[in-house]
Order: C-alpha cells, then structure tokens, then sequence
C-alpha cells in the first residue's frame, strides 16, 4: 500500500508535482500516462524516495519515507522497491550477472527468495533472461557495456524482478525493445507480479499497453500544476 499525502516538489521554482491525496493498494497494477515533461519520472523518483519533496510524504508499506534517514532509505528501497529507471542506471564496471544480482548484495530477504526460486542467484538470472528473450548463458559474464541498448534494459528489468521486491516500479522500461521482447517483458512482467503480489507502477508513452493494467492515471489530470501551458 502507497499513499500520497499533499506531495509537493519543484526542481527550481516552478511547482512539478502537487497532489493531494493518492493512494495504490498492494499488488494493484498501475498504468501512469502524461506528455513529455509533466513530471512522470520526478513522480516516481518521489514514490521509490530517490528524491525528497519540499512538502508533504509518501508513506510506503505502512511506513513513512519522510521519516527514514538516507541510510534507511537506500536499505527500504534494496528491500522492498525494483526500479526500471529510464537510463537504466547499470553498473559500467559490473558483470551482466553482477548487474542482475546487486540487489541481492543490499538485501538478505531479496537474496533468500531467489534462491528459493531456483536455487542459485546464477540460475535465477538466467531463468529472468531467458524469459526476457536472452537465452545466451555467456552473455551474464561480460561487461553489460559490451550489450546493446535493447539488452542492457532487460538486464535492468532482471535485476528489478530478481529477488521479487514489493513494489516494481518501471520508467518507459520498453522504450528500447522491439515489439517481440517487449510482448516477452510484458508476459514476464505481469507473471512475476501476479505471483508474488507485487504492486506495479508504470510509466509508458506506449498506450497500446495500457490495457494490460488494471488501473490508470493521466498525471495531467492529478497533479495540481498548472504545468499545461508549458508543455
Ligand atoms: N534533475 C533535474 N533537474 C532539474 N529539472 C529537472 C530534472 N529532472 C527533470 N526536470 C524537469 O522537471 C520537469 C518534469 O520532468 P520529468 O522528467 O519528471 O517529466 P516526464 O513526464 O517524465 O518526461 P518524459 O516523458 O520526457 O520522460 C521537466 O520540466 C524537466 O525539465
């Protein structure tokens, strides 16, 4: 469960997000549309703590992020968030399969639950890759430089799903796939989350997902910005 509570944030001085009252219930699957620049991807860095608002909170799981530490934050967020962030934010210096596993590195609960699922951190990145379409096992122990784009983002949505976190939370994470993997990231996707109750948040240009979710808001509708003339 996630609630919204009088969140405001500007980056400068122009408001970006202002919303009153919102709320997503666990295991929800939501679908977030806006135009480029009405502040999706700040929305999502708000909701996953990444940044901090000027007011308000966002209260997670029963707990409030305004009261963590930057400590407890980063170890909430290894615990309980998977972020599919719109650069990826991969590791230049790590394997494909150090990639995939680094959640497992900050959380015990995250690493415990894969190995339950297929007894290996190793096997369980290879199962995630394969049902996003990389089936070529040599592939987890080169540099994820050495990938291409299309790879590199389903390395990122491994290692968001590795560990089946509480709450996955995807910026247009099916923005470099062909329409081939990006059915095979859906199905994936939505398989994992229904399995493991995992509330979903997702951003996308691409409506012709849309009807995959169960829920949908258009931030231009919800935020309390008068950000429309801008865009
Ligand atoms: N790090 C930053 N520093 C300053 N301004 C920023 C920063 N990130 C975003 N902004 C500004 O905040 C506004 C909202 O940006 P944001 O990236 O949240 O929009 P978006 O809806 O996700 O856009 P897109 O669909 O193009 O990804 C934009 O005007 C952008 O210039």
């Amino acid at each position: 469960m996630i609630n919204i509570n009088n969140l405001r944030f500007a980056w400068q001085k122009e408001p970006i997000i202002n919303i009153n009252a919102f709320s997503i219930e666990q295991g929800q699957h939501l679908f977030i549309e806006g135009p480029s620049g009405s502040g999706k991807s700040t929305l999502l860095n708000l909701l996953g703590g990444v940044i901090t608002p000027q007011s308000g909170d966002v209260e997670i799981l029963g707990q409030s992020l305004n009261q963590m530490s930057s400590n407890q934050k980063d170890s909430f967020r290894a615990n309980h968030i998977g972020f599919i962030f719109q650069q990826f934010n991969l590791i230049p210096y790590l394997s494909v399969l150090e990639n995939i596993t680094l959640p497992c590195t900050f959380s015990s609960d995250r690493k415990q639950k894969a190995l339950s699922r297929s007894g290996s951190l190793q096997k369980e990145a290879i199962r995630l890759l394969s049902a996003l379409g990389i089936d070529d096992t040599q592939l987890i122990q080169r540099s994820v430089n050495e990938l291409s784009v299309g790879q590199q983002q389903r390395v990122a949505a491994a290692r968001a799903m590795l560990g089946s976190p509480d709450i996955i939370i995807a910026d247009e994470p099916t923005s470099a796939l062909d329409n081939g993997h990006r059915q095979a990231f859906i199905k994936i996707l939505f398989e994992e989350c229904e399995k493991e109750n995992i509330t979903l948040i997702f951003v996308s240009h691409d409506s012709t997902l849309k009807h995959h979710f169960s829920h949908h808001i258009n931030l231009l509708e919800l935020n309390q910005v008068n950000i429309k003339e801008a865009l």
